[in-house]
């Protein structure tokens, strides 16, 4: 079954538990095989510089994955050479450029792409060239959509964690941003993703926003996985979803 807003599960903090030991269990790559079986779109690993979470020997097994299931591998890497380098060895289906510092704690905004890019465009190029779908992590702004249109991306993912922190009219503003920037970014010929901190009913909320083609979900379901079980944890979101 075809769904009008694709799901795409990102597996870094199943990585996260399996490193606290240092050992091999929880496997990230069992849980992609799980998540792709449980109806999940697509598979995003987040490699970031320090490695905290997903490694370098993940992506090589994650790809191989992907490849062989025929379904989409979405790299989030931040802007650096060691990372566009990984990238095109790899040439997985998506790239999702995401900024990083080693001191935060989570992706704590969007890229800066305004007024950086020079920085940013070969990077683009060099990824889209390789086949590769790029798209850029960024809030809602409209600054931001009209900056990422001109370094020649393709997709849009803004970054929720700020909607998903707030409430009340606060709240709702934010929505209203992401309402915006979501309409502007679809003017522009850009795809229109969103990401960070969903829940069940943030993301049902999403779907109020119609250029939305895919939401990328992590730590919330992996968290509701110790619960009831990533399998049931992604029908239940794709419930939320498909309902709204
Ligand atoms: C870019 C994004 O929002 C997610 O991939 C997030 O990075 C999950 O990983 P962290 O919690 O390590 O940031
Ligand atoms: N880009 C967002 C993502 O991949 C998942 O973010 P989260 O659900 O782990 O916060």
């Amino acid at each position: 079954m075809t769904h009008p807003v694709r799901l795409g599960v990102n597996i870094d903090h199943v990585a996260t538990v399996r490193n606290a030991r240092g050992g091999i269990h929880p496997d990230p790559v069992r849980a992609a095989r799980e998540a792709l079986a449980a109806g999940a779109d697509g598979i995003t690993a987040h490699l970031r510089e320090d490695r905290r979470h997903i490694t370098d020997a993940d992506i090589d097994a994650l790809s191989a994955l992907c490849a062989g299931a025929g379904r989409p591998l979405n790299l989030e890497m931040a802007v650096t050479e060691e990372m566009l380098a990984i990238a095109l060895r790899h040439r997985p289906h998506a790239a999702c450029l995401v900024p990083e510092r080693r001191e935060e704690v989570t992706t704590e905004g969007g890229l800066a792409v305004a007024g950086h890019e020079a920085r940013i465009a070969p990077v683009v190029k060099a990824l889209a060239d390789a086949g590769m779908r790029v798209s850029l992590f960024i809030e809602p702004s409209l600054e931001q959509v009209e900056a990422a249109h001109a370094v020649g991306a393709q997709v849009v993912e803004f970054h929720t964690g700020r909607y998903c922190h707030l409430s009340g009219d606060d709240r709702a503003v934010e929505f209203e941003r992401l309402q915006t920037a979501a309409g502007r970014a679809a003017d522009l010929g850009l795809e229109v993703h969103a990401g960070h901190g969903l829940d069940y009913g943030t993301a049902a909320d999403m779907m109020a926003i119609p250029e939305i083609r895919e939401l990328n979900i992590g730590h919330f379901l992996i968290g509701e996985a110790v619960f009831v079980g990533l399998t049931a944890a992604i029908h239940r979101m794709r419930a939320a979803m498909d309902a709204n």
